[in-house]
């Protein structure tokens, strides 16, 4: 039995580090773990300029504070006024390493979203040519859909004929949830990949019923059947380099979750490469573990890989059950529960 792994440094190809005091006290919990992230610009106002990027960059090191050695790869949020000569100048001067599109009202803060992605040509078509990611949160808003049919309608309405359309548009499919989003993803004659979470490896639908109401078992993409979250599972541990780490580790205030009508968003960063280890370990992939955290995203990405290791050992660690106070109070993922990895550094 391996007790002790040491990998590359792994990155987060999703992120949500939000803003103000909420910034401050999660953005330490990424760095610790990741040499890079990207992070979602999903704030209100969301990060639609590359001023707006920039500024926001600014505000994450801040936060991290001098000697701390994390990169934050930045995100344009794309809305239907999107301007393709902006994402482009931002893209060739380092800014923008990507672009966000959420459905309109598909989840948390994207009511500034696409309302119907043929309003993107323009934007698409730059995308294409200069080579830069288009990452998406795959799913249909039609509230004629079953939410958990959402993003499996997605991929068949929205991405197939998308990946016809832009042959070469690199498309990172983030949180994906369902078999048919992981074997779209592994079978596409397309350059995409997909990202996948703790959460959603981990546990399946029953987690949010179990024994009440459970807020804090609540994303989205919602959690789907086990059916589903073992197809999941066996595309994160197959060694395909389509599938990558991204947490979507997403803190919102305990209120904010447990309340009548509670947000969606799993905060994972503290103990996220503990979750993923622990998936993988399960699975006897530990082999695999370094190119799902370490490689996958950053060959994708057309970036080096991180210099510089971590290490996790084999031990019995207790996830807190809240983490943090007042305005920054939140419940972390697998609170109260036991994991059997300690992240070493
Ligand atoms: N995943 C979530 O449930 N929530 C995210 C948004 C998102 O990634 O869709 C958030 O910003 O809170
Ligand atoms: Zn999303
Ligand atoms: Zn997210």
């Amino acid at each position: 039995m391996t007790d002790r792994l040491t990998i590359r440094r792994p990155d987060d190809w999703h992120v949500h580090l939000r803003d103000g005091a909420m910034l401050q006290a999660v953005a330490g919990h990424t760095a610790r773990q990741f040499g890079r992230a990207i992070v979602m610009p999903n704030l209100t106002p969301p990060v639609t300029s590359v001023a707006a990027a920039e500024a926001y960059r600014g505000r994450i090191m801040a936060a991290l504070g001098e000697g701390v050695d994390f990169t934050p790869l930045m995100t344009c949020y794309l809305t239907d006024d999107a301007d393709p000569a902006e994402i482009a100048a931002g893209h060739a001067a380092g800014v923008f390493t990507a672009c966000k599109l959420y459905p309109a009202h598909a989840t948390t803060n994207s009511a500034h979203g696409v309302t119907d992605i043929r309003r993107l040509t323009g934007v698409l078509e730059t995308l294409q040519r200069i080579g830069m990611p288009l990452l998406i949160h795959g799913e249909v808003t039609d509230k004629a859909i079953d939410i958990f049919d959402r993003e499996a309608v997605f991929v068949e309405r929205v991405l197939t004929p998308l990946t016809r359309d832009y042959p070469g548009l690199r498309i990172v499919l983030e949180h994906i949830t369902t078999a048919e989003a992981a074997a779209f993803v592994a079978e596409a004659d397309h350059p995409i990949a997909a990202t996948i979470t703790p959460q959603h490896l981990l546990i399946n639908r029953n987690a949010i019923f179990d024994g009440g109401l459970r807020p804090h078992a609540y994303c989205l993409p919602v959690l789907k059947r086990e059916t589903h979250r073992l197809a999941v599972r066996r595309a994160a541990v197959s060694g395909s380099p389509r599938f990558f780490l991204g947490t979507d580790s997403a803190p919102h205030v305990v209120g904010a979750k447990e309340s009548g009508c509670g947000c969606a968003g799993i905060f994972n960063a503290p103990f996220a490469l503990e979750a993923y280890l622990r998936v993988f370990d399960e699975e006897g992939a530990l082999d695999r573990f370094e190119g799902f955290a370490s490689e996958h995203g950053a060959r994708f990405y057309g970036r080096p890989l991180n210099e510089g290791t971590v290490t996790l050992v084999r031990d019995a660690v207790a996830v807190p059950d809240r983490i943090g106070t007042g305005e920054t109070a939140v419940v972390p993922f697998m609170a109260g529960e036991t994991i059997g990895w300690r992240f070493d550094g």
